[in-house]
């Protein structure tokens, strides 16, 4: 699904409502609607109490008091605190005018701030897509007041005082949501490592934004949800040979990291590859015979690490990093693999040492040929490029690297980021906290190089977000099997094959 800005999200707004034929009175009520039912489906009225609902003057605090209204008529207990405003939006004071009488309402003050004890259901409607500045004065005083207390908070849209799509001072006042409950497409600031404290866990409602204008919005950020990628992995045909799905080359392993080399060869045989075969040196060659016996072992003569590049021709794609060292006599072959995947034009995927020989040898960047894959975690990213001043700066750095090498980069961590030749960028939706343990990444590579050397059947960009997707997902079932701190990069290969299920095409007839 698309993100769109802060503006082009007011613009949905308004396209809805013309093309519902309806007012944004209607609209609001129909958000707020969505929301209240999120909510009453989550608590009932006595697992709620009293529920205190803070209300801004914009329509962020208009659906908060509609929800306050709908939750009154459903027999919770409520009560609103307005924060004091010389003039609210239409459709906020049309709201506050309809508040039931019963329903408490106060305004607050440096001075009156409301009590909070341990537990109270706070519903955060202060500000929503229209905050322009960081909040100060009374709002950041409630929220700072917010922050002593021990409330369950529910934000609305978006935790009051986070901006929606762009960078803002460190010492802003935001209010830390255990739940965001926003309107049927996620906000930027969500997928950011740093908003975690604030957004909680995030959960969308529909809305019924108008389709036309969403299809036709010129987005720059992508979330890869279940239906962005559902039925991108062709069938097989029934006459299918294994000349149809690839030659991978993987060079990996080294003295005492082979388990890394072992890990993305078997994940790339549970991605469809045709055929593997995997480089190593020669101390690899009986785990590798012996772990992962439908690859094929190319000995490389030196016994401790990579020293000599094999001949690529019958290769469609190479895959080169973990666990591989760093030693100067493979950084050659790095480099000589550079030049010829170039000639060639190969489909590569670079990874871990790979990446780390590139951040130290930066003249070879120019070498890349178009289109290849970098897999950098954040650490791996910086060596390549420069440190980030914050997330933005870091998306923005993505975004310059895979614009000037022409190349896919995947930005790896909860919500792995993607960035294309093209520029935009895409955040995978699937993963675990389970998978942040060693060999997830190199799992990963495997997955990307099988993809990519089925380039017959997928483009560079789905061979991407089928992979990542299907990465984090297999993730996401092994820590669901197994739980999150005891699933392993290994278990989570072997749920690759239900990940990759749910990816194929239906059957046609
Ligand atoms: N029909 C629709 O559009 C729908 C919209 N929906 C809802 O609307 C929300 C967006 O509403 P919104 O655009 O009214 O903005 P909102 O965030 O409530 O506040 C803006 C007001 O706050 C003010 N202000 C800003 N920053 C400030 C600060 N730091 N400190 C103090 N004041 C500050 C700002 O003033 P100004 O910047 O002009 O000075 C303005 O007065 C959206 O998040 C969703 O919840 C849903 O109902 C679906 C239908
Ligand atoms: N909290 C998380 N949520 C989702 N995915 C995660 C999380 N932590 C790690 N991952 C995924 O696990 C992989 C870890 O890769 P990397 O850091 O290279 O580790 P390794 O040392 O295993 O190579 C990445 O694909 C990353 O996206
Ligand atoms: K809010």
């Amino acid at each position: 699904m698309k993100i769109l800005s802060a503006d082009q999200t007011h613009a949905a707004d308004q396209a809805t409502i013309k093309t519902d034929r309806i007012s944004s009175l209607d609209l609001m009520e129909r958000a707020a609607t969505a929301l209240a039912d999120w909510l009453m489906n989550r608590l009932s009225p006595s697992e709620a109490g009293e529920a205190h609902v803070l209300c801004g003057p914009g329509n962020n605090g208009g659906d908060g008091l509609v929800l306050a209204r709908l939750l009154h008529l459903a027999g919770y207990a409520v009560r609103v605190w307005l924060l004091p405003a010389d003039k609210r939006s239409a459709d906020c004071q049309a709201n506050l005018d309809r508040l039931p009488a019963n329903i408490p309402q106060a305004e607050v003050a440096e001075d009156a701030l409301p009590t909070l004890p341990d537990g109270t259901l706070v519903v955060d409607a202060l500000f929503g897509t229209g905050l322009s500045r960081p909040l100060e004065g009374v709002a950041a005083a409630l929220v700072r007041h917010l922050h002593k207390a021990k409330a369950r908070v529910l934000a609305v849209d978006i935790p009051s005082g986070l901006f929606t799509d762009a960078p803002q001072p460190a010492d802003s006042v935001i209010v830390r949501a255990y739940h965001t409950v926003s309107f049927e497409l996620p906000k930027l600031a969500f997928l950011l490592p740093h908003n975690a404290e604030y957004v909680g866990q995030w959960h969308l409602v529909p809305i019924g934004l108008d389709a036309k204008f969403l299809a036709k919005a010129k987005v720059e950020h992508y979330f890869v949800d279940a239906a962005f990628v559902a039925g991108k992995l062709p069938r097989r045909a029934m006459f299918s040979h294994k000349g149809m799905y690839g030659h991978a080359l993987l060079l990996a392993g080294s003295n005492g990291k082979m388990g890394a080399c072992v890990l993305a060869t078997r994940a790339c045989l549970r991605s469809g590859v045709g055929l593997l075969t995997v480089r190593t040196p020669g101390i690899g060659y009986d785990v590798l015979q012996t772990t992962a016996p439908e690859a094929m072992a190319l000995v490389d003569p030196n016994q401790d690490h990579l020293t000599e590049l094999p001949a690529l021709k019958s290769y469609d794609a190479v895959g080169m990093g973990p666990g591989m060292g760093q030693e100067d006599a493979t950084r050659v072959v790095l480099e000589q693999l550079l030049r010829e995947a170039g000639e060639q034009q190969l489909a590569l995927v670079l990874d871990a040492d790979a990446l780390n020989l590139l951040g130290t040898h930066r003249e070879l960047l120019d070498l890349l040929p178009p289109d290849t894959v970098l897999t950098p975690h954040p650490k791996e990213f910086e060596r390549l490029t420069e440190p980030a001043r914050d997330d933005y700066h870091r998306l923005e750095l993505l975004r310059n690297f895979c614009q000037k090498y022409r190349c896919y980069c995947v930005l790896k961590g909860a919500y792995t980021c993607l960035g294309t030749p093209d520029g935009p960028l895409y955040f995978n939706s699937t993963g675990s906290p389970g998978m942040a343990s060693g060999g997830s990444g190199d799992a990963l590579t495997g997955v990307l190089t099988a993809l990519r050397a089925q380039s017959k059947h997928l483009s560079p960009l789905d061979a991407c977000l089928l992979s990542i997707y299907a990465h984090g997902r297999a993730g996401t079932l092994a820590a669901e099997a197994l739980g999150e701190a005891s699933s392993l990069a290994h278990d989570l290969i072997e749920k690759l094959g239900l990940a990759f299920q749910e990816l194929t095409a239906p059957e046609e007839w």
